[in-house]
């Protein structure tokens, strides 16, 4: 673990944690595996981005705890991609600043990024590899062995019909099982912080709830930590935490049940609803509510 000057403290292997207590930021002493439970995956502090004239993200903070998953829930041009490409580093951030597990973005990006995996949103398989091609590749750019990769595959796909596929071409899949790989592929490097842009766009119902489903049973099991970009209420649970961003501000962020009693509503729905001004979609069509 690396305490830094200003107080924050960043996860590191084990072999290199020291042994010395640190401090909190309320200045009492506290021990280093405290510390560690701590640190938030994800750290988002005064973040600021502008396109020209146009701002995109306005002073945006929020925390992603360890264990949690996290919806960013927000509409079309809320500003979720933007953030996005802040915390992979796609784009500058120029105010403000992001830490994962602890450490900075700018100070620290090697230590940073290799904690993160990441679900675009647009498509990034190569279609004319196999299955094992796409996900070997990847753990190779993160230094991983191929027998280690292999084990890693027959891990995360044990139990799965697609561990039977790896052989075939990427292009045989469907839109759903394209996705499902792409997100074996942010896991493969063991991350501990993962990011999903609206992983389900485009997809039936029924793979848009296998995806949900898979990524909170490797939340579970893997202990990481999830940032879940959408735009549709019916992907978040009752015990995920939320962020409420929109037109680039952050309206709300807690546990979804604080939210809702926040906003004296009756559901996260009529909680967002009556947050952003925006009407509230009809029931009826929950499972398929775009708003
Ligand atoms: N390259 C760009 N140039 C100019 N404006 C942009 C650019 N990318 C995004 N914007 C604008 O920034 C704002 C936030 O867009 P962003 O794509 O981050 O939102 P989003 O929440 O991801 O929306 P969506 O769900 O539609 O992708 C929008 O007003 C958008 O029009």
């Amino acid at each position: 673990m690396d305490v830094f000057s200003d107080g924050w403290v960043g996860e590191t292997d084990k072999e290199k944690t020291p042994t010395k207590p640190t401090m909190s930021g309320d200045g009492r002493r506290i021990d280093l595996s405290e510390a560690r439970a701590l640190v938030p995956a994800l750290a988002v502090d005064g973040v600021s981005h502008s396109y020209g004239s146009r701002k995109a993200l306005d002073d945006v903070s929020f925390t992603v705890p360890q264990g949690s998953f996290t919806a960013l829930l927000g509409p079309n041009g809320a500003g979720k991609s933007t953030l996005f490409s802040l915390v992979t580093r796609l784009f500058n951030t120029r105010h403000g600043e992001i830490r994962i597990l602890g450490y900075p973005l700018q100070g620290r990006p090697t230590e940073a990024l290799r904690r993160l995996g990441v679900v675009f949103q647009a498509r990034t398989l190569d279609l004319d590899l196999s299955i094992r091609q796409n996900l070997t590749y990847h753990a190779a750019l993160h230094g991983m062995k191929r027998g280690d990769a292999d084990k890693r595959i027959g891990e995360i796909l044990a139990g799965s019909e697609l561990a039977e596929r790896l052989g075939e071409k990427a292009r045989n899949l469907s839109g759903g099982q394209l996705r499902r790989i792409e997100i074996v592929r942010a896991f493969m490097h063991r991350p501990r912080l993962i990011l999903l842009d609206e992983p389900t766009t485009g997809l039936d119902i029924r793979s848009r709830a296998e995806i949900v489903a898979e990524v909170r049973r490797l939340v579970r099991d893997e202990a990481v930590s999830v940032l879940w970009a959408t735009h549709l209420i019916d992907e978040i649970d009752a015990s995920d935490r939320v962020v409420v961003l929109h037109h680039g501000k952050v309206l709300a962020e807690g546990a979804v049940s604080d939210v809702t009693e926040a906003e004296n509503a009756q559901s996260i729905r009529e909680a967002f609803s009556r947050l952003t001004g925006l009407a509230r979609p009809s029931e009826a069509a929950e499972t398929e509510t775009v708003l």
